[in-house]
Parts: C-alpha cells; structure tokens; sequence
C-alpha cells in the first residue's frame, strides 16, 4: 500500500472496507486525543489494486479514530433507484442490467465492463463526476468537524487525473473472497494501473502482503508521521483566501448595485 503527496494533498495507495462515510471526531481517550483544530486539515488518498488490502487498511484507520471517506461505499450510494446515474445507467445498458426490484444488478453490470474497456469508459462517464460530488460534500463536512486529515479510500486514484501485496497474493485473496474464476479475477486486475506503477506514484507504502499485525504496526506509525505533517497549511490558506475574495467580490457587488443613502 502507499501514500502520495502532491502539493497540499496527501495521497496514500493501499487498502479499502466497507465502513461509514465519516467517523466522528477522536473521543476522549481515543490515540489522538488531541482538541479540533478547525482551520488545520489535509487530504489523504488511499488506493492499490483490487483485493490489496484497501478496506482492511481503511477500517483500521477507522478504528483508530480517523476520519474516513470510502469511495466504493459512495459509488454504492450514488446508483441506488432514484438517483440520477441510475437513471442514465439503464438509459446507456438498457434494463437487462436491473434486477427485478429496480437495483442495479452488479454481478451483469461488472461482467459487462470489466470485460470491455469502452463500457467501463461509459459506466465511469456516469459514475464519476456523481462520485466526485459526494466525496467533495463528505470532505467538507470533515473539514467543518475540524479534522486534521481525512483518508479517502479511492481505489482509481491514479488511473483518474499500495499497499502493496504481490500480484499473485492479490489474485488468490480476489478469487477468495469474490468467488471468482481466475479469468474473471485477471480481467479485474487488468482493468487498473500495475500495482508497481501505483507504488511509484505514492509518497507512502504500506506493505499487506505479510501478516496483518505487521500491516497493522506501520499503519499506527504512519498516522502518527501524518498527526506531525504540515500538509495541511497550504489548503488552509488555499480556503481562506478563496473565501475572502468571495466575501470582497459580494461587498464590492452590493456597494455598487445598491443606492447609496
Ligand atoms: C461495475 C460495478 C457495478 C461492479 O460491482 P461489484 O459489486 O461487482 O464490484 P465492486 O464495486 O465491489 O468493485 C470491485 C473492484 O473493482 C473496482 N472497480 C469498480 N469500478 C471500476 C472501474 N470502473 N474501473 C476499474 N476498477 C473498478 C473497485 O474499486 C473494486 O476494487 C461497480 O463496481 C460500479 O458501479 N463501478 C463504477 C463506479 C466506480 O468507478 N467505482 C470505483 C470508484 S473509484
Ligand atoms: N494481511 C493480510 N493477510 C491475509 N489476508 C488479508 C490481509 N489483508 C487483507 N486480507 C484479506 O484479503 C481480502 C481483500 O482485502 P480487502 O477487501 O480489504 O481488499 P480491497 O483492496 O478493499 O478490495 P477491493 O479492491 O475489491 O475493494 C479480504 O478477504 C481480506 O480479509
């Protein structure tokens, strides 16, 4: 698993879990246990291949008391009936890839554009922008919760603008856990950036491929590394001068629209 920083955002590459948009903020007694720093926050990216490991690695920031945005879960969310990437989801593929109660039915769909880059290129052209906003609204959130960092698990952080377990770990654990034939399996992983490549573009590794308690032990220093960072300092003035050139630009608006007394 790795970590990339590029100016004020921090990525990290590695692992993902099913788990709450955001957590709250530490309670007392909890490792960081440290009071809010509103105006202090900076952005972690955490990605890798598929099955590397990123959910595990996620909830145990979770665990930690970190704040964290999952953006599997967001990408769930955001094609439930209803919602408007469903509706052109079914305008694009057509309704075979609905189960009979209206969800989409993800099994069809996955088989569809795993196996055929140009319906992955479709899907995303739908999903990601929806995607997008979402996880800028749950970002914002954690920076009102006045959070020193949050950890987005995207697990296409590289191939959009690890943890790094090898290749073969990754396609036994996938197989595992999806129940997946091994040509099924290959033409997932296929359908993201190697995992060496991944690991050059990160700033931060986090090695799965060995025993969970070693995962574990490098995940808790290197939030501590992260509690030390000064990343968030760009972003912070990044915000604050953009608010103040609004609050400037709606002043100077209003003395030249309304009559003077
Ligand atoms: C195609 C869908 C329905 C398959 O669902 P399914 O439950 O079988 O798989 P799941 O969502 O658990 O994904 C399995 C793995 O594939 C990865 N993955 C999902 N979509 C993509 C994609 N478009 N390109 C590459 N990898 C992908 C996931 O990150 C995960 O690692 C679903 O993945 C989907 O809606 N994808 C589009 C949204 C998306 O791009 N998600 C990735 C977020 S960056
Ligand atoms: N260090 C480890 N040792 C053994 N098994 C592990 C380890 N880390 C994770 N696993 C197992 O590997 C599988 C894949 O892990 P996980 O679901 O966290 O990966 P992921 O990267 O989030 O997957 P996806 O890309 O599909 O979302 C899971 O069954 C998990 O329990």
């Amino acid at each position: 698993m790795l970590l990339r920083s590029s100016g004020p955002v921090l990525w990290a590459a590695g692992a993902d879990l099913d788990c709450s948009l955001v957590t709250p903020w530490p309670s007392p007694g909890s490792w960081s246990g440290r009071p809010p720093w509103p105006w202090k926050m900076f952005l972690v990216g955490l990605t890798g291949g598929i099955a590397s490991g990123k959910s595990s690695v996620l909830q145990l920031f979770q665990q930690l008391g970190c704040a964290v945005i999952d953006v599997d879960v967001i990408a769930r969310h955001i094609v439930q009936p209803g919602y408007p990437a469903h509706r052109r989801i079914v305008e694009a593929f057509g309704p075979e890839v609905l189960l009979e109660n209206g969800d989409i039915n993800r099994k069809v769909l996955g088989d569809l554009i795993f196996k055929q880059p140009n319906q992955r290129q479709l899907l995303n052209a739908i999903t990601h922008p929806e995607i997008c906003k979402e996880m800028m609204k749950e970002t914002f959130k954690c920076f009102l919760q006045g959070r020193r960092y949050v950890i987005l698990d995207i697990p296409l952080l590289f191939e959009t603008r690890k943890l790094l377990s090898d290749r073969d770990t990754q396609l036994v654990r996938l197989m595992e856990r999806n129940g997946l034939s091994l040509k099924d399996a290959e033409a997932r992983i296929q359908a993201q950036l190697p995992l060496k490549d991944k690991v050059r573009m990160a700033n931060h590794v986090l090695d799965n491929s060995g025993q969970w308690s070693d995962t574990r032990r490098q995940a808790i220093l290197l939030h501590a590394q992260l509690e030390r960072s000064l990343e968030y300092l760009p972003l912070r003035l990044g915000v604050l001068v953009g608010l103040a050139s609004i609050t400037s630009f709606l002043y100077l608006l209003a003395r030249c629209l309304l009559p003077s007394p």
